[in-house]
Formats: C-alpha cells, sequence, structure tokens
C-alpha cells in the first residue's frame, strides 16, 4: 500500500433468513477480498438475517453476530465494516446497526440507520419500515488511519444534508450499506450516489444486498464512485465481490480544482448537527 492509496473490497450478498448460511458466504467472500488485496471490507445492510420476522431475528450488538465479524478482521489483519445488524433494544424496536472493526478487532465506530423506509410507490407495495425498527441518534464518522469513513444506511442516502456535515467534518469516503428496491433503484441508485460524491467531493462506497427477498426484487448494483462521479467499479445482481482502490491524492486534487466543501456561504445558510460522533470518540 503506498501512502493515501489502498484497496477496497465492497461485497454484494444475497442474504436470506439463515444465519448460518450467510456466515458462510460472508466468510467465503471475504477470504476473496483479502487475496484481491482489500485492507477495507464492507459488507451491505441486514446482512446478518432477511426474512419476515426483523424483530424476532434480532441480536445483541456486539454479541455472537458481531464476533464473527470481529473474528474476520482480526484473522485477515484488516479493517471491516459489518454492514449492519438488526440489533435486539431491550423494550423498544430493534435498531439497524452497523459497527467497524479495526485489524486488532477493536471497534473503532457504531452507526443506526437514522432515516427509515416509510414510502408508498406506486407500482409497487408500501414500506413501514418504523413497523419494524426504530430510527438511530447519532451522526458517526470514523476516522482510521487508511481513511475518515462517514457511515450511513439505505435510505439515509436521499438526505444530502447528512452527507454535507460528515464531509464538513472531514470524511473523505462516505459509505452507504443498502438493500435498496429495485423499483426505486432502476432510477435513483447511481445517481443518488454520484451526486453524493459528486457534491461533497468524496468517495462513495455503496454496498448492496442482490436477489429475491420477501417483499421485493433488491437493486444489487454495489458501487464504487470517486470524488469526481465517475463510476470506478460496480457489479449487477450477482452476489460477489467488488475491488477498487482509493486513492486520497486524487481526492485531494479534485478538491483543490472544486472546493465547494470550502465556498460555502456560511454567512447566508448554516447546517447544523446536534449529535455528531466522530470514534475513535474525541468529542
Ligand atoms: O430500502 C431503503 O431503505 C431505501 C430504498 O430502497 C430507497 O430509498 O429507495
Amino acid at each position: 500500500m503506498s501512502e493515501g492509496k489502498f484497496q477496497i473490497g465492497l461485497i454484494q450478498m444475497d442474504s436470506g433468513d439463515q444465519w448460518e448460511g450467510n456466515r458462510k458466504a460472508a466468510a467465503r467472500y471475504i477470504s476473496q477480498a483479502a487475496e484481491a488485496g482489500a485492507s477495507l471490507v464492507i459488507f451491505p445492510e441486514t446482512v446478518d438475517y432477511i426474512g419476515t420476522d426483523f424483530r424476532g431475528s434480532a441480536a445483541e450488538v456486539p454479541g455472537p453476530v458481531t464476533d464473527f465479524f470481529r473474528e474476520q478482521a482480526v484473522k485477515y489483519g484488516l479493517y471491516l465494516h459489518c454492514g449492519s445488524i438488526t440489533e435486539r433494544v431491550p423494550g423498544s424496536l430493534p435498531k439497524n446497526t452497523s459497527l467497524v472493526f479495526g485489524p486488532d478487532g477493536t471497534i473503532l465506530g457504531r452507526y443506526s440507520k437514522l432515516h427509515l423506509f416509510d414510502v408508498e410507490l406506486e407500482e409497487g407495495p408500501s414500506y413501514r419500515e418504523s413497523d419494524d425498527v426504530t430510527g438511530g441518534e447519532d451522526i458517526c464518522l470514523v476516522k482510521t488511519p487508511l481513511c475518515t469513513m462517514g457511515l450511513s444506511v439505505c435510505y439515509d442516502m436521499r438526505f444530502p444534508e447528512l452527507y454535507r456535515l460528515m464531509a464538513g467534518h472531514g470524511a473523505q469516503l462516505l459509505v452507504n450499506c443498502a438493500n435498496f428496491t429495485a423499483n426505486t433503484g432502476k432510477d435513483h441508485w447511481e445517481p443518488l450516489l454520484r451526486a453524493r460524491a459528486i457534491e461533497n467531493t468524496c468517495y462513495v462506497a455503496a454496498v448492496g444486498q442482490c436477489g429475491r427477498k420477501p417483499k421485493f426484487q433488491a437493486w444489487g448494483h454495489t458501487m464504487l464512485v470517486s470524488p469526481w462521479g465517475e463510476v470506478i467499479a460496480a457489479l449487477e445482481n450477482e452476489p460477489g465481490v467488488l475491488t477498487g482502490e482509493i486513492d486520497l491524492g486524487k481526492l485531494e486534487q479534485v478538491r483543490r480544482q472544486i472546493p465547494s466543501l470550502k465556498n460555502v456561504r456560511e454567512d447566508v445558510y448554516r447546517l447544523e448537527s446536534r449529535r455528531m460522533k466522530v470514534y475513535p470518540e474525541v468529542m
């Protein structure tokens, strides 16, 4: 790995309702990503379970499911974002929670999906994620020796203020782990990802679920986008590993050309975060 450059491995999964099968697939893909030289591996949303009983499947975080990911991070000596897990929350609905592990197994960051997918589509079912899940409370930035990551999950992608806040606080890589619907994804997925990359001059790593889910067809199309907005690499709708290079030198080059993060008119308008957590926690 040369200065400011590293390989990232994005793992597109077709998770079902059996953790054992999902775990075996995850183990296989992570070994492929490590073999391809990835220093950071990222999984998609609800990696451990996709079925009809999210509440029943909820697990402790950290707990046995996330222990698997921690062990894999240590085994291969890499940074690992576990996608998200349905987190059991005593006395409340579960949360949709991500953990980031360091190569020594330390938890470096924790984020729960803020925006819940409560929508009515004309040509498709309606979704009420808030019937099953409760939203998180904090924005999450994770500083690692590789880069600074801003975390998000799926529908969060439609809320540009979240990403601008994370970029304004130092994010270089905006991560979205998703289980996007094909109905919306065919028109919205790529434009949203490229817009978040361009407007924030950040890399975007968006890691999807693929295949048929109980309520919808998942869109897949895991994608790595450059700070200039180019699609560096993408998958279609099969499970697998997408690898690509993150080059912070290129990011700086784009920011020198288009310093939009600096050209903000704070005298006219201002975005404010009430709850920003920066990991390792310094605030
Ligand atoms: O499932 C989600 O959270 C988001 C999604 O498909 C969309 O925004 O179209």
